[in-house]
């Protein structure tokens, strides 16, 4: 197989220097292959969201290289519906009713409107939304918006999901649920996921590898391979092997901070 194949996002020696001379991130390489979930893992102000809005082509690096299936990500996400991006809030359109909502990247698309119900019915079925399709947005709670923005992004079956702490907002066990819905889609969609999170639980949880980050300037520090047993049940959360990698990752954010300190 073809090194660009392999790779879906490659970040390569990527600097970002924003206008006011803040250094967000330095020098961060990191690899992200076919059907991995990864998370960038770091304390607040380390460059998570900046990498991951590079991988978007919402931003550009100063320094170095992101290439999104081999090609800069603004052609990517110009020439294909491969990738999709999941935001903190669920920016969904309010005028539109849920199955609207949904249906709207498949008709930007091109996709017939019977096709693109029928898709939007399914993926709302996934998140276990088949009785709220004609609901408008403000008639749902937070939870339920949120698993609206993830059925919208998996509606045009992007290979590569970008997700920025879609679950920051939500309540402790409207998290857990997505994050086991969420792991039963990645399987179920083959899919290639890039997560944002400063929360080590959720990150040992949901991920095949943690990228690390520390701040000031945002960089790598380490990189944590998770094998933990599959499919990821709730219940294995007590487990000593995933208590293992918590106390992996936790130190490892610990000691990138220390080096910071010492640093500064
Ligand atoms: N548009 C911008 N202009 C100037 N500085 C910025 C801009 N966007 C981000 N920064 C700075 O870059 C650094 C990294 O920000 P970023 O949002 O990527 O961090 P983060 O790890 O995602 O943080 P959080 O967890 O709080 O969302 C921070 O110091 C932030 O203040």
């Amino acid at each position: 197989m073809d090194r660009r194949e392999k790779e879906l996002v490659a970040f390569d020696r990527v600097g970002k220097m924003y206008n006011n001379g803040t250094v967000a991130l330095h020098s961060f390489n990191l690899q992200i292959r076919k059907g991995e979930f990864v998370t960038f893992l770091g304390p607040s102000g380390c460059g998570k969201s900046t990498a991951l809005r590079m991988a978007a082509g919402l931003s550009e690096p100063t320094d170095g290289e992101v290439t999104v299936f081999g090609q800069s990500p603004k052609q990517t996400i110009q020439e294909t519906t491969n990738v999709a991006f999941v935001f903190q809030e669920p920016t969904l359109l309010p005028w539109r009713k849920v199955i609207d909502n949904v249906v709207l990247p498949l008709e930007l698309k091109g996709v017939s409107k019977k096709e693109a119900r029928s898709e939007a019915q399914r993926v709302l079925e996934m998140v276990g939304l088949t009785k709220h399709l004609y609901l408008y947005p403000r008639q749902l709670s937070g939870g339920m918006q949120m698993r609206v923005s993830i059925a919208r992004a998996l509606a045009a079956k992007p290979k590569l999901l970008l997700m920025d702490e879609p679950f920051a907002a939500l309540d402790e066990i409207t998290r857990q649920k997505l994050q086991v819905e969420l792991l039963e889609i990645w399987k179920k969609e083959a899919a290639t996921i890039l997560f944002v999170t400063h929360n080590v639980f959720e990150a040992v949880f949901l991920s095949t590898k943690i990228a690390v980050l520390s701040s000031s300037p945002g960089r790598l520090t380490e990189v944590i391979d998770v094998n933990l047993p599959s499919p990821r049940r709730l219940e294995d959360r007590t487990s000593e092997i995933y208590n293992d990698y918590v106390e992996q990752a936790s130190k490892a954010l610990e000691e990138g901070s220390n080096k910071q300190k010492e640093g500064a």
